[in-house]
Formats: structure tokens, C-alpha cells, sequence
């Protein structure tokens, strides 16, 4: 998929009466997302089916303090040919890939490099995880990952505007970021690990579509909690309202600690009940993932062969 291939969220102007008037119950949210991983047993065809689902439509990520252009190489061709040729055969895939590629600015040039335009790169830009650096440095971190070759980027909101109830400043951050990635798809990171309660979650998922995100997402993968079910199901909640005030689909990735192919699947399932199956797409549906690739794979083999091979043998990176 290439950034002609998306769609742009024009956003609608900031209402404050709006955002005053979102409310969540917590208990129900809970009990609902509770009930999801229970429910879900997949009949072996149809669970091959969806991890491969699930692959294309991760953002494969690195995003260590040691990457190195070596470490990106070897995650692009990870991300080019995800799954071995013997698996996709027994499975009847004749191909398949990654949705993106997640890297540091620092790195988009070998990213670039190394995919020559066959998958998008996505940078972390905007003084990621904790998005503190100077407001008009996480301007130029975008324009420059832009020009790097980045046609996505995941930028990260500032917590303390949620915090604070701040609504108006949330907007006008985002909005400026959003017209700073020019062409670029922009993914809202919420880091909703950090932003106290449900509450604020569906607060800060409005006014980051108001404001012109295309995706929104949960984590950085650095919060001590990042993506969950309850989460999900509120941000997916807040994209359909979006939709009826918009007509726009916003899409959603979850990110952070989505290591398992169960959970992948868990969160597949959430997506079809929540917004249908439009969005089981990597136009509007991603996970951010450094490690779930590996135990996908893992999976689709034991469906193969009946066996499981030792995870080092599904290295990615
Ligand atoms: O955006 C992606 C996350 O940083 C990846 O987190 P993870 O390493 O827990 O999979």
C-alpha cells in the first residue's frame, strides 16, 4: 500500500460542548472486553486465515535506543516476506507482507532504502515516547521525517493537555502536527497508559479526529500499560461516533505489548464486532508490534506440521 492509497480525515472544527458531553461506563466496558478472549475459539482453517489477517496488518516496529541501520535492513526484509514460502503454501497464500515498517526518524533513510517503496514507512516522530521536546522541534522532526521518505507518521500527543482538561490546546497541537506531515498520514499516539481514565481515553480519541488524525493509537509500547481490550473497545467507539459526524472512517492500531497470536486475534474479533469488517484492512486497521510476528509465525507453522518450532527460529530483526 502506497500513501496514494489512503484516505486524509479533513477533520471538523473544535467543539468544546461536544467533548464535555462524552461519557463512558467504566464497569460495562469492562465487562464487555472481559468476555472477548473467552468467547473466541477459531476452527483451525479459519484461525490460519486470520493470523494471516493479523500479519498484514502489522506496523513491524523497532524502535530501541540500539537500532542500527543493520537491525532496520534485516526488519524490512522480515516485513517484505514475513512468513517462510513452504508455510504460505500449506496455508494456499501466495503472498503476503507486513503492513509498514516502525521506525525511529533516525532510521526511515535505510527503511526507505531497503523497501524502495514496496511498504510504507511509518516514523515516530514529534520527541517520541515522551513527546516533550520543544513544540516547534517536533514540528521540524515531522517535516523532516517527511522528507526522509516517511509517507506515515505516528506522532504522540502531550498528556498534559489531557491531564488538564485542556481540550482547545489538544486540538491545536494536533491540528498543527497534522498540517506539518503535509501528504503524510498522521497516527495519534494517546499513550492512554498515562491519561488516568476511560474518561479522557474517548475525550482525547474526539478531539484528535476533530483535529485531523487519520489513525489513532493507543501506546508507544513504553507506557508501563499499553494496549488493551477496554482501551480498544472506547477509541473504536469513538471512531463510529466520529463516523456519523464526519462520514469519515478514522482508523485504529493498537500498540504496545501485543505480543501473542491470540491476543491478535482477540483484538480482530473486537474490531469486526465494534466497526465491521472494513476496517479489518492496514488502510484502517494496524497493530503496532515488535515481537507478535514472530509468534504468528509460530502458530501458522504448528498448523503446518503439527509442531512447534523454538521461537529464536522466528527472529525478526
Ligand atoms: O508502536 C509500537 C510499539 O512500540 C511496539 O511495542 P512492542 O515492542 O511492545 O510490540
Amino acid at each position: 500500500m502506497t500513501k496514494t492509497d489512503l484516505q486524509r480525515n479533513a477533520g471538523l472544527p473544535f467543539d468544546p460542548s461536544l467533548v464535555a458531553s462524552i461519557r463512558v461506563n467504566t464497569p460495562a466496558t469492562l465487562r464487555r472486553a472481559a468476555t472477548l478472549p473467552a468467547r473466541r475459539s477459531l476452527k483451525r482453517d479459519w484461525q490460519a486465515a486470520w493470523l494471516a489477517r493479523a500479519i498484514s496488518v502489522i506496523d513491524l516496529t523497532t524502535l530501541a535506543g540500539d537500532d542500527t541501520e543493520g537491525r532496520v535492513r534485516r526488519l524490512c526484509a522480515k516485513a517484505l516476506h514475513p512468513v517462510r514460502a513452504d508455510i504460505l503454501d500449506a496455508i494456499g497464500l501466495p503472498d503476503l507482507t507486513v503492513g509498514a515498517v516502525c521506525v525511529y526518524h533516525e532510521m526511515v533513510p535505510a527503511a526507505v532504502a531497503a523497501l524502495q517503496g514496496r511498504l510504507p514507512v511509518a516514523a515516530v516522530s514529534t520527541g517520541f515516547p515522551a513527546g516533550l521536546s520543544p513544540f516547534h522541534l517536533r514540528l521540524k522532526e515531522i517535516e523532516a521525517s517527511v522528507a526522509a521518505g516517511a509517507s506515515e507518521i505516528d506522532i504522540v500527543i502531550s498528556r498534559r493537555h489531557v491531564l488538564t482538561g485542556n481540550w482547545q490546546a489538544l486540538y491545536d497541537e494536533m491540528a498543527q502536527m497534522r498540517a506539518a506531515c503535509g501528504a503524510a498520514h498522521v497516527k495519534a499516539i494517546l499513550a492512554t497508559g498515562e491519561l488516568g481514565t476511560l474518561r479522557n481515553v474517548a475525550k482525547a480519541s474526539m478531539v484528535c479526529m476533530l483535529a485531523g488524525a487519520d489513525f489513532i493509537k493507543t501506546s508507544t509500547g513504553k507506557e508501563s500499560v499499553n494496549a488493551t481490550l477496554p482501551v480498544s473497545l472506547i477509541m473504536m467507539r469513538a471512531i463510529r461516533d466520529y463516523e456519523r459526524l464526519s462520514g469519515f472512517k478514522v482508523g485504529y492500531k493498537p500498540a504496545g505489548g501485543v505480543s501473542k497470536a491470540k491476543d491478535a486475534i482477540s483484538y480482530l474479533a473486537l474490531v469486526k464486532e465494534e466497526l465491521g469488517d472494513r476496517w479489518l484492512r492496514p488502510d484502517l486497521f494496524r497493530f503496532g508490534a515488535s515481537s507478535l510476528l514472530g509468534d504468528i509465525e509460530r502458530q501458522l507453522e504448528h498448523h503446518v506440521t503439527g509442531r512447534y518450532s523454538v521461537g529464536h527460529r522466528h527472529a525478526v530483526g
